[in-house]
């Protein structure tokens, strides 16, 4: 098609699409967003922001050279965060830091992440978390306010996981009354801090602090890196880019080292523990881990993080699916939607059913998060080790579950998904990087199972547990769970799996332990399974979660949007079931039979839901600035975005290339 010639209309096929939606899709965004207030409070943030047209780039910014690209993003940063700072706050105050509208109202501005969302999203919690008043009354409102930029550079290159590990030393000189930051060898160096590069003044520096000759372990000190008028890094301060990125690329990850270098007593971050001016410790906290408090606060954030990236995905490969047309199985009829084969539903529909459920998890973890704070700041911690748990398993679990399901999305869209264009090869290369950071995906699972294993010893020895694994009672009775294919009997099945494989694995530790092993070493032979335990406690987690919340949500929905919700929560449900049908053969009374029966259910469900793809996927309601998408834009102007984009590359600037002149021509005329 020449591109002159190009429609403006929305494609027909989108359109009949939409004709044949039977439900509500605004009702949907309401449950989506967590209420009509929130749709409300969202839509007018993205008008306030994305109306004056700030967030357009006139090249696409994955043709710009890397530098262009940094350079391009901090300009764009510098643009939000006015606007985050002067509009956004004021409706909305600090509760956007555990909010995903500032997140995803920023990714109209960048195709890969501002070098300032560690500010927002690390540096400004930690100091709530992590300062005392006198101390947040002097930092918080000079980094609200932007006036400080900073970062969070707790990993180095020899420790991200085991943070006790770590090697920059903070030793207390009661002399001065400063604290002398140091970094003795090359695997200290602070490694992958988001903005440090070459973007933040100020630093959180995660340290092991030593006072009167005693080591207490890490904690976080405020740390200026750089001349606030020159930008150039303080002398004892060494700064820069960690090179390269498999995504990630305008997020200015930076390594930093220190040689000796002071920073005053005060810049401490003392809420959880103080160095009073003579070098004595004092401990303030109640709990040990409090100090690890800002990656709960994100562990818990980034599960809604990992739906709306997900629901962005499916966005963009149902709306492509409807507007694509591939293959002739029936001679003489017209090549069909590729919607329309059940196997591509089968990739897409999870999909959609999966950011559902990752986002009203995430909201109930919100609530509980919420609720364990309000709990502490009263002085009660008994809690802190169910949200930990909670908090480590889901992060895991959503964020592999995301990008599993985002790279699904891009083979769902054929070669065209490969394209920078459609946005999801950027959209993936974000969210897998969320596996990995903020706490491996193993390591935070097996958090969990310790958790799991302990709660397990607490039921065997008659006490009581807390509500997430009150499930365990039972299963200590030894009473076999029943099958059954309605939604609760599913759920209690999955406990049931879940149940007996932590029981295994703590009879797995014993039976180690009796051929005189220590515990430690009985733990290490028994991680596999203790993984694959916390993995299927953490499913049966979100299928109870989504089953009872979706079913309240929807009580007061209309009869289509009730009906279609359920659909939804029953595909995705049957769909696990299927996926763990090993598990349920093994540890419930499930039989072929009744396997079958749920194939031909879960096969039912596909075809009850695609005539409602289009409008599920409508409901999630992004805007168009916010997809980036050739093929998931709301018209189905596939092709013809395809070919605009196309023309704005640099390698079409004019016919002939400068290379031919100079390597093409020469070899073919044999002078090279
Ligand atoms: C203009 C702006 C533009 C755009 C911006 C827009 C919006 C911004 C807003 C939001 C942004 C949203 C998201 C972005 C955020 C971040 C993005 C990317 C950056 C990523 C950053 C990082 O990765 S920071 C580094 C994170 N590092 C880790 O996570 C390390 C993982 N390791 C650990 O957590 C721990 O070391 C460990 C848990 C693995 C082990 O710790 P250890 O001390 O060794 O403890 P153990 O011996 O194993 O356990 C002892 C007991 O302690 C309990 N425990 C452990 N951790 C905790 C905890 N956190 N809380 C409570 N309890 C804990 C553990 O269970 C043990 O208990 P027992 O009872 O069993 O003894
Ligand atoms: C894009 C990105 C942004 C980041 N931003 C920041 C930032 O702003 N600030 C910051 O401080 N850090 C940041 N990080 C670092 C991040 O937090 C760490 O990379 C992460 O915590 C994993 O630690 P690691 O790299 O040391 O991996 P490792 O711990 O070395 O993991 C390597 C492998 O070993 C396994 N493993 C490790 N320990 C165990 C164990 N005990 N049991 C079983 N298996 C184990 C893991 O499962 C994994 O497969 C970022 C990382 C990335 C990729």
């Amino acid at each position: 098609m020449s591109t002159d010639k190009m429609s403006v209309k929305v494609n027909v096929d989108l359109q009949k699409e939409r004709q044949k939606c039977n439900f509500n899709i605004q009702e949907v965004t309401f449950i989506f967003d967590g209420g009509k207030e929130q749709t409300l409070q969202r839509k007018k943030i993205e008008d306030i922001a994305l109306n004056s047209g700030a967030s357009i780039d006139s090249i696409p910014e994955e043709c710009l050279g890397l530098k262009e690209r940094y350079d391009n993003a901090v300009r764009k940063s510098c643009i939000y965060s006015r606007i985050v700072k002067n509009e956004i706050l004021e409706i909305t105050g600090l509760e956007a830091l555990g909010n995903p509208v500032l997140r995803r109202t920023a990714d109209a501005f960048f195709k890969e992440i501002s070098p300032f969302m560690l500010h927002l999203g690390m540096f400004v919690p930690t100091i709530i978390g992590q300062c005392t008043e006198e101390q947040q009354a002097k930092w918080l409102p000079r980094a609200l306010e932007m006036q400080i930029i900073g970062a969070y550079a707790q990993t180095e290159l020899g420790h991200g996981t085991f943070i006790r590990g770590l090697e920059t030393t903070a030793t207390y000189d009661p002399e001065t009354e400063e604290f002398v930051l140091h970094s003795p060898t090359l695997t200290s160096y602070k490694w992958w801090a988001g903005g440090l590069g070459n973007t933040a003044n100020h630093c959180i520096v995660v340290a092991q602090l030593y006072t009167k000759g005693q080591c207490h372990g890490t904690h976080p000190f405020i740390v200026p890196i750089r001349d606030m008028e020159t930008h150039e890094p303080f002398p004892g301060v060494k700064v820069g880019d960690v090179g390269v990125r498999m995504g990630f690329n305008t997020a200015d990850n930076g390594f930093l080292s220190f040689n000796h270098y002071r920073i005053p007593r005060e810049n401490m971050m003392m809420k959880n523990a103080k160095v009073l001016k003579d070098g004595t410790y004092v401990k303030v906290a109640r709990h040990e881990k409090l100090t690890y408090g800002t990656m709960v606060f994100v562990r818990v954030t980034l599960v809604k993080e990992a739906a709306i990236n997900l629901a962005k995905a499916a966005t963009i490969a149902v709306r492509y699916s409807a507007v694509r047309r591939q293959s002739q199985p029936k001679p003489d009829a017209p090549e069909p939607q590729i919607i329309d084969y059940p196997t591509q539903q089968h990739k897409l529909f999870i999909c959609i059913a999966t950011a559902h459920a990752l986002q009203i998890t995430g909201d109930w973890l919100w609530r509980t998060f919420k609720d364990v704070l309000a709990d502490m700041r009263g002085g009660n911690t008994d809690s802190l080790p169910e949200l930990h748990a909670l908090s480590s398993c889901l992060k895991a679990i959503s964020t592999s579950d995301s990008a599993a399901y985002i790279e699904q999305c891009r083979f769902a869209c054929g070669g065209h998904g490969y394209m920078l264009s459609s946005n999801l090869p950027l959209i993936y290369s974000f969210v897998t990087a969320t596996r990995t950071y903020e706490g491996d995906y193993t390591v935070l699972l097996l958090q969990t199972a310790r958790f799991l294993v302990k709660a397990w010893e607490q039921v065997e020895a008659g006490k009581s547990v807390t509500p997430t694994v009150s499930y365990l009672t039972l299963a200590a009775t030894k009473e076999k769970v029943l099958w059954n294919d309605f939604a609760e009997g599913i759920i209690r099945s999955f406990q049931a799996v879940a149940a007996r494989k932590i029981s295994a694995c703590a009879e797995t530790i014993k039976r180690h332990m009796k051929t005189g092993i220590c515990y430690e070493d009985a733990w290490q032979l028994t991680t596999v399974r203790l993984v694959s335990a916390a993995e299927s406690h953490c499913r049966s987690v979100i299928c109870q979660t989504y089953w009872n919340e979706i079913t309240r949500l929807t009580a007061s929905c209309s009869t289509n949007v009730k009906i279609v919700m359920e659909q939804l929560a029953t595909l995705y449900l049957i769909y696990w079931a299927l996926e763990r049908s090993g598990d349920l053969l093994r540890y419930s009374t499930i039989s072929e039979k009744d396997l079958n029966r749920l194939q031909e259910r879960y096969e039912e469900l596909l075809a009850l839901i695609r005539p409602n793809a289009v409008g599920l996927v409508d409901a999630f309601d992004f805007r168009d600035e916010i997809l980036r998408s050739t093929l998931g834009a709301y018209d189905g102007r596939v092709y013809e975005r395809l070919m605009e984009e196309a023309l704005k590359s640099p390698l079409n600037d004019g016919p002939v290339q400068a290379s031919f002149h100079k390597y093409i021509k020469p070899l073919t005329k044999g002078k090279l």
